[in-house]
């Protein structure tokens, strides 16, 4: 018995030194072995209704240093964190930091396809297209612009129906947004009453906004991937991945049982359909990597990576602009003073200084990709002095870059003068500004994004005044605290919409 003990004892001092060596050479909390800081990060999420994921893993750059590991289960994060750290790994060293990571739960739900997790040349190829297809239907310039312009009076159409009433714009500005993209992706558009757009709404939402349960299954790859089923979280991802993709696929099928192969395309599908066809009449019959479950998979990040993100930005847009009366009535001012009631086009952007400033500090204080997408190395490497595997999940800290009071003074306060040349009045972008992130895998939807954001935030507080309900005044800092997930969204709340007299 004495030796059984023994030799458990030993084990266990073996394995816990065998930990604390391989953990005192990284910079990071040691934590357990086998749990890592799992059970100091369930205990701080139990005990602190505040608690969120970014601010955690942000709380352990402000204890640890600008590169850490940080071992969650048995997975490990490598945090990459401030303007410098984060420009030197994945703009200076971006071929070694733009892969994405190989773990098994992203590849159950991206099957390594489409943009957002792909990697290697199949990325690079479909990345060059969509970029390419995107400027032809003119992303950027007149096209595009007058879809977002037709959205944009829709929206407020359909908002001047609540004049002096509270609503969730949630669902307004969401709906206004995905037909933007449903434009460009398959040419058509859908009422604000669809329940279909309902329906996709919610999907998304389950994807964006996943808790903590989902992640666990992140924290323990080694762990049988049937236990994903197990975890409810993690099947409301799967299943809202197969409907994304079901939804998709329908589309598809029928655009191409319309369109004719040799005619212009007029919308994304059309374009890779054509491509496909090319590529099957110029090699040996091989469309390559554009097949179609490849299409699927692209149509549907498009889809899902440029809906919530841009809406739920101009949600926070809104939020501020209720709780910072005198900005939103000083972009008001602009606004009436530079274009009157007429239209508003992308050329009076860089005469719109205040609404710019205002546009950029939403984005600075939303932070609505805290961690950015996730990366990894493409072989084991050393960066800033710390061993960076290939199998370890590389986190951009982006909220470290926009929360540094270096770079912004008094980081936590919303003011648009940060953005804003004093003396002239006139708007000054920040480098350090970097919510699309950066390198080569830096958002792709950037230029419609900002389109977008300018196209109907201006019309918005063109036509209307907005004003927070009695429960949204009292819950203020429980709805700009926000909800966790891979887009930060503010908590439910009912705004006031007030129409304007033109
Ligand atoms: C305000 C709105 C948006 C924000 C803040 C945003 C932010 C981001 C961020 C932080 C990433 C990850 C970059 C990285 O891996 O380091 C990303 C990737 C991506 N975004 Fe956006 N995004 C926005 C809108 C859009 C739109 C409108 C589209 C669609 C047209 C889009 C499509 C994508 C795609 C496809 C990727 C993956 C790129 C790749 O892996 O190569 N995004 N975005």
């Amino acid at each position: 018995m004495t030796l059984v003990i023994t030799v458990i004892v030993g084990l266990l001092a073996a394995l816990l030194s065998r930990h604390l060596i391989r953990r005192l050479k990284r910079r990071g909390p040691i934590g357990l072995p086998i749990l890592g800081s799992l059970p100091y990060m369930m205990y701080r999420a139990v005990t602190d209704r505040q608690f969120r994921w970014y601010l955690f893993v942000d709380e352990m750059r402000k204890a640890y240093g600008e590169v850490i590991s940080l071992v969650i289960g048995t997975q490990e994060f490598v945090v990459i964190s401030g303007y410098n750290k984060i420009k030197a790994s994945f703009v200076d060293r971006a071929d070694m930091f733009s892969q994405r990571p190989n773990h098994p739960f992203y590849q159950i739900v991206a099957e390594g396809r489409g943009l957002l997790f792909s990697e290697g040349p199949l990325w690079q190829d479909q990345r060059r297209f969509a970029l390419r297809v995107l400027r032809d239907f003119g992303l950027g310039r007149s096209l595009s612009e007058q879809q977002i312009q037709t959205e944009a009076q829709e929206l407020a159409r359909h908002l001047s129906d609540y004049n002096g009433q509270e609503t969730d714009v949630k669902s307004h500005i969401t709906k206004a947004v995905v037909n933007v993209i449903a434009g460009l992706v398959f040419a058509e558009r859908s009422g604000y009453e669809d329940p279909k757009l309902e329906e996709f709404l919610e999907h998304t939402k389950a994807l964006t906004q996943a808790g903590l349960d989902t992640v666990l299954m992140v924290f323990f790859p080694q762990l049988p991937i049937s236990l994903t089923s197990l975890s409810p979280s993690s099947n409301r991802i799967l299943q809202s991945e197969r409907w994304v993709m079901d939804y998709c696929w329908d589309k598809i099928q029928d655009i191409s049982r319309n369109y004719d192969k040799s005619s212009e395309p007029i919308c994304f599908v059309e374009a890779y359909l054509r491509e496909q066809r090319m590529r099957q009449a110029s090699g040996e019959g091989d469309v390559g990597s554009f097949d179609n479950r490849q299409l699927i998979r692209t149509v549907s990040d498009l889809y899902v990576a440029g809906s919530d993100t841009t809406a739920t930005t101009l949600r926070w847009a809104l939020l501020y602009c209720c709780f910072h009366p005198e900005l939103q009535e000083a972009c008001h001012i602009e606004i009436s003073t530079v274009i009157g009631d007429r239209e508003v086009s992308m050329k009076d952007k860089r005469s719109l200084h205040k609404v710019q400033a205002f546009l950029d500090e939403t984005q600075r204080m939303a932070n609505l990709v805290p961690m950015s997408v996730e990366h990894r190395a493409a072989k084991e490497v050393d960066f800033d002095g710390l061993p960076v595997s290939p199998d370890s999940i590389v986190l951009p800290n982006l909220y470290s870059v926009h929360m540094d009071p270096e770079l912004f003074p008094e980081p936590h306060e919303f003011n648009i003068n940060r953005f804003l040349d004093l003396e002239t009045g006139t708007y000054k972008p920040s480098e350090y500004l970097i919510p699309f992130s950066v390198g080569k895998r830096s958002c792709l939807g950037e230029t419609l994004a900002r389109m977008e954001l300018f196209l109907f935030f201006v019309p918005l507080l063109q036509k209307f005044r907005f004003e927070p309900n009695e429960d949204c005044k009292l819950k203020r800092e429980d709805i700009l605290l926000g909800h966790d997930g891979i887009v930060r969204a503010p908590a439910d709340h009912r705004l006031v919409v007030h129409s304007r007299a033109l």
